[in-house]
């Protein structure tokens, strides 16, 4: 028996590493390198880091390609960190923030020889820390043995597989609360073990289990379900689908804590901040380095296999969500159409989302 962390645990810990810009140890292939997130380095830190030898700024191919940097690595690139280059120069490249005040970066000389498996666990470990998908990485002799004296976290490129897996959870507590859809409310809370965000079930009436229920997946979105936000249809979506259980007496209401479509509402609001350049939603995340969507709606099919649910009318327009919950082992008798809340100023985003994502008009 051991008291130390399993592959979940250790991952998690990366990733709170990462978020307070302390370097983690990536081993794998015989090598070793110490990578910290660039979104939370310091001038202390990367001096520190650049002491122990030359250094490589790891981007996704997808921030390349705006850098016109060369990707030896298909889904990724190793940038060669110049020697005099400082934390600005580091930042401008990795943050497409200020490309258009500042488009010229280079030239930047992509890495091609060795091997790209530390770099790509550093990219994997940022992003599901909902950091900016760079990281500064530079090699050490031994993992084991540097990581121990530094009291540094060491991450192996096996232990990333358990970055794909679906963490378990647990529930944690229910309890009433009437609302205005319905007086017949009530919210479970469920928690991942990978100390991940939180999840909520919204619980409206007793919705029988053996018959196919009222269900919605709703991923967080601050700015549209708290501030009423123009820009997208989040809030009327949720209080329309509420209040459509709350008519039929029956229904639930997973809030899923994936704020931006999985990025965090940092990420958001630099895709937001993009998108006043002129880029579209999508198009923004695709410079900021991330894939469309980078959500993963396996946790709803089993929170709601975990309540007892078999059978689902989905409210969507995402074919994505009705496959998911079909391949999850779900059954989804129908999909209940939710149109609400187009206004002039989403009016792009949804064409968008119907264009380039599959959305259903
Ligand atoms: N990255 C990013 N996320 C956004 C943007 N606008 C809204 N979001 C997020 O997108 C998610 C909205 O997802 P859902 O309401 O589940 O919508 P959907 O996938 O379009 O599917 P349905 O509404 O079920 O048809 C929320 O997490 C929002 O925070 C954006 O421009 N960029
Ligand atoms: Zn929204």
């Amino acid at each position: 028996m051991t008291l130390g962390p399993n592959q979940t645990e250790t991952l998690a810990r990366a990733r709170g590493d990462l978020r307070l810009g302390l370097p983690v140890v990536l081993v794998g292939a015989g090598h070793a390198m110490a990578a910290v997130a660039v979104e939370a380095l310091t001038a202390e830190r990367l001096a520190q880091m650049r002491a122990l030898g030359p250094l490589d700024l790891a981007l996704t191919a997808r921030r390349a390609e705006t850098l016109k940097a060369r990707a030896y690595d298909d889904d990724l690139a190793r940038i060669a960190v110049p020697e005099g280059a400082d934390l600005r120069w580091i930042l401008a490249v990795a943050d497409p923030a200020d490309d258009l005040r500042l488009p010229m970066k280079g030239p930047l000389a992509s890495r091609r020889d060795g091997d790209a498996g530390l770099h790509r666990l550093a990219l994997a470990l940022a992003k599901s820390a909902q950091l900016l998908p760079a990281a500064v990485l530079v090699p050490v002799p031994d993992g084991l043995a540097f990581a121990a004296t530094h009291g540094l976290t060491l991450v192996s490129t096996q232990d990333s597989a358990a970055l794909d897996r679906l963490a378990p959870f647990a529930p944690v507590i229910s309890a009433r609360l009437p609302m205005v859809a319905s007086h017949a409310g009530r919210v479970h809370v469920f928690r991942p073990d990978d100390g991940g965000a939180e999840h909520y079930a919204i619980e409206i009436g007793r919705p029988d289990r053996d018959k196919p229920v009222l269900a919605r997946l709703h991923s967080a979105c601050f700015t549209g379900d708290v501030l009423g936000s123009l820009k997208c249809d989040c809030g009327p979506q949720l209080r329309a689908a509420l209040a459509q259980m709350g008519e039929e007496g029956a229904g639930v209401l997973l809030y899923l804590n994936q704020e931006g479509r999985g990025i965090g509402l940092a990420n958001k609001m630099r895709a937001y901040s993009l998108q006043d350049q002129g880029f579209d939603t999508v198009e923004a995340n695709h410079r900021l380095g991330f894939e469309d969507d980078e959500r993963d709606f396996r946790i709803g099919a089993e929170i709601l296999k975990r309540m007892g649910f078999s059978q689902v009318r989905l409210l969507t327009n995402n074919p994505k969500k009705l496959a998911m919950l079909s391949a999850c082992g779900l059954t989804v008798v129908e999909r209940v159409p939710l149109k609400v809340g187009e206004t002039r100023e989403n009016a792009a985003y949804l064409a968008t989302k119907a264009a380039k994502s599959g959305h259903l008009l």
